[in-house]
């Protein structure tokens, strides 16, 4: 299935790509929003993973359908669905990993950070059942604006006392997926080989992709690499506009979110070497959280390999990302601290 072995020049480390049939720890994985836009085919790409033994899928609606029709696929992972608030908990027990791409998404005209007066409590609240009842599963935040909902996922975490700031990620996978995608069809590379970290945050300016590290190297004419870099930052746009009103990227987001945690299963499992570019606390810039490549082990970061060498380029978009950055982070965290009750 994904069998690409990348090696990235700055790293000298195995990155993504590739998840192996070896893993047979238990692994289960609860996913909250399951369904949802994105939550439908990734419980059908969870259940395909033979890393996972047991998909516990959560939301408010509809659980119970996505959950019988997901079962009676013949892989090895076990099926459960949970519906509503009261069924949260057993959702969520010795779950090893949660996913959450719960809330609601853009249309179009909107920004991310629109969207935050409804994602913020829902997250909120999420991951306060998850502290109650997992409060040691690494969590993978999908819902947006990922900019404010990962501090937010950590401000209620340290209310609860169960703050690890290794095991909460925020997945920002598809902005590498696309831009390996971008770049590949520029220059007519084989997609596979193609790998292009992606650093910053996860909207317009904030996402960064760094196209000086990428592998195999490629170089642009500087007005084809702007224009690469923002149809980059304006993807999710691109798609929000397409779809006209019925919602924003799903599939690619699933196939992105899959091959996340697909890694971070494998590093949970043993496998060393696994790196995906992630949003997580961070010392790189005075930003608070960063994506940067990250080194996956098992208490989730095992090590963030850092921004590398830039160009003066990639440089000045650190610059003018870092404001509306921490913009971000700050209102994630006065949210939890105003609004959050215990
Ligand atoms: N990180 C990223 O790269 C990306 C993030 N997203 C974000 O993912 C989120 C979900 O997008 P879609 O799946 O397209 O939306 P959707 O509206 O199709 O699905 C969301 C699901 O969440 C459920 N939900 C709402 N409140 C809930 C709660 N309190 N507990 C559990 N489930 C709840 C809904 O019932 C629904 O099934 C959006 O915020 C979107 O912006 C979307 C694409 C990429
Ligand atoms: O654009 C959106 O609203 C959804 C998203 O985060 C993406 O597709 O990157």
């Amino acid at each position: 299935m994904f069998s690409r072995f990348v090696q990235t020049s700055q790293l000298g480390a195995v990155v993504g790509k590739h998840f192996s049939t070896s893993g047979q720890n238990n692994a289960k994985v609860a996913l909250l929003g399951a369904a949802g836009g994105i939550g439908q085919p990734l419980a059908l790409l969870l259940k395909q993973s033979p890393l996972v033994t047991h998909l516990a899928l959560y939301d408010i609606a509809h659980t119970p359908g996505v959950a019988a029709d997901v079962s009676h696929i013949d892989t090895r992972a076990k099926v459960t669905g949970h519906l509503g608030a009261e069924q949260l908990a057993d959702c969520l027990k010795n779950a090893e990993l949660v996913l959450i791409p719960a809330g609601v998404p853009r249309k179009p005209g909107m920004t991310r950070d629109d969207l935050f007066n409804t994602n913020a409590s829902i997250v909120a609240n999420l991951v306060d059942a998850i502290a109650k009842n997992s409060p040691k599963a690494i969590i993978g935040i999908i819902t947006n604006p990922v900019n404010s909902t990962v501090p937010i996922a950590a401000e209620v975490l340290k209310k609860r006392g169960v703050y690890d700031e290794r095991r909460v990620f925020g997945v920002t996978t598809l902005d590498v997926v696309r831009s390996n995608t971008f770049i590949a069809e520029a220059k007519g590379l084989d997609v596979t080989k193609v790998e292009c970290p992606v650093i910053g945050g996860h909207s317009g300016i904030t996402i960064i992709p760094v196209i000086s590290q990428c592998t195999p190297s490629v170089t642009f004419p500087q007005p084809e690499r702007e224009k690469l870099t923002v149809r980059i930052q304006n993807a999710g746009t691109e798609v929000v506009e397409a779809k006209a009103g019925a919602g924003s990227a799903t599939l690619s987001m699933a196939f992105a979110a899959a091959e996340f945690a697909n890694s971070l299963l494998e590093a949970l499992n043993g496998t060393e070497g696994k790196v995906q570019c992630a949003y997580v606390r961070s010392n790189e810039t005075e930003a608070k959280y960063f994506a940067t490549p990250i080194l996956l082990g098992k208490n989730g970061v095992e090590k963030n390999l850092g921004i590398g060498k830039l160009s003066d380029y990639e440089r000045g978009l650190v610059t003018a990302a870092l404001p509306e950055l921490i913009a971000n982070i700050k209102k994630g965290e006065d949210f939890v601290a105003t609004q959050f009750k215990q």
